[in-house]
């Protein structure tokens, strides 16, 4: 099982490390300033019945996610010894699922990779390494379908946090740690926790969801997508680092790095989330032509 990717990343690399360029783009990204439900993006207070679940989610998510169930489910799961599957046929997948930890969409997945990646494409039409990144981020969420383990969406999406260590107040509704066991565990409970200061997010162990079980799935299936993809893969839940900039005392140069394309990335992510529907159908031959340069399979 391999993914080839006969992309030029190294020359996208350096074209849009190209800080002159990075600035004008970054510039020249317009928000919108509401989301589909008429309240601002991310405001996890708006009062409306999807807060209220959105809410619920994250107790659960809070509670659960203790640093002897990551561990579990990292071996359990990085063993990628349940299905194979085409790119193509995961997104076709998350057709079914609408993720309850998101404030601001409420449509099918898939309709949400393609909307990040078709912003993406606007904008960076030459980097189509990242077009497939968008493409790709969020195929992790496949953990719901029954072929998976059909995870309860508290294991699979939401922002995530690192484990092992103090829980940070930037995150979402903080207040729901407090019945983490974990929470006052001396081990897991001072700032730097089981781990030490710079020791390289690498080796930080985060919450358990889409974002780490995909980054397995491309590592294991030895991608050759750019570093800056994986670190996107990896950490776009990452909000209370590359939002709030908490947690950051973990981080190596490497991450820093990483850190800059996924501030580039979580734009698209986050903002092209709306209820205007991609055409599945049209944009369907240049996403599949993108696929057919490499060969991944989903385990
Ligand atoms: O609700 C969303 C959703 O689950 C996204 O896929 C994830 O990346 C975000 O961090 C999260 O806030
Ligand atoms: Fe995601
Ligand atoms: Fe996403």
């Amino acid at each position: 099982m391999t993914i080839k990717v006969p992309i030029d990343h190294e020359e996208h690399q350096t074209s849009v490390f190209d800080e002159e360029k990075k600035e004008l783009i970054l510039d020249g990204f317009v928000a919108p300033d509401m989301n589909t439900f008429g309240h601002s993006f991310r405001d996890y207070d708006a009062d409306s019945e999807r807060k209220r679940s959105v809410e619920q989610f994250y107790k659960l998510s809070h509670i659960y996610q203790t640093y002897e169930f990551v561990q579990r489910m990292r071996k359990e799961y990085g063993s990628l010894n349940r299905v194979e599957m085409s790119i193509w046929e995961c997104c076709e997948l998350l057709n079914e699922f609408v993720d309850e930890s998101d404030p601001d969409l409420d449509e099918p997945q898939i309709e949400h990779l393609l909307q990040t990646a078709e912003a993406i494409r606007r904008d960076y039409p030459d980097e189509d390494w990242l077009h497939l990144t968008g493409l790709i981020h969020d195929l992790g969420k496949v953990l719901l379908h029954p072929s998976f383990g059909a995870l309860p969406q508290w294991a699979v999406v939401g922002d995530t946090f690192p484990v092992g260590c103090r829980f940070d107040e930037s995150n979402i509704h903080y207040k729901y740690f407090k019945d983490n066991p974990d929470f006052n565990n001396q081990k897991y409970n001072t700032e730097f926790g089981v781990y030490t200061e710079g020791c390289g997010l690498n080796n930080v162990l985060m919450s358990w969801g889409h974002d780490d079980y995909m980054y397995l799935v491309a590592k294991e299936n030895k991608t050759t997508l750019p570093d800056a993809a994986l670190f996107i893969i990896r950490y776009h839940s990452f909000y209370p680092l590359h939002k709030a900039g908490a947690y950051k005392y973990f981080m190596n140069e490497k991450d820093h790095e990483g850190l800059k394309w996924l501030q580039v990335f979580n734009k698209y992510d986050l903002y092209s989330k709306s209820k205007v529907r991609i055409d599945v159908e049209k944009v369907k031959p240049y996403y599949i032509s993108l696929i057919n340069k490499v060969n991944i399979y989903h385990s």
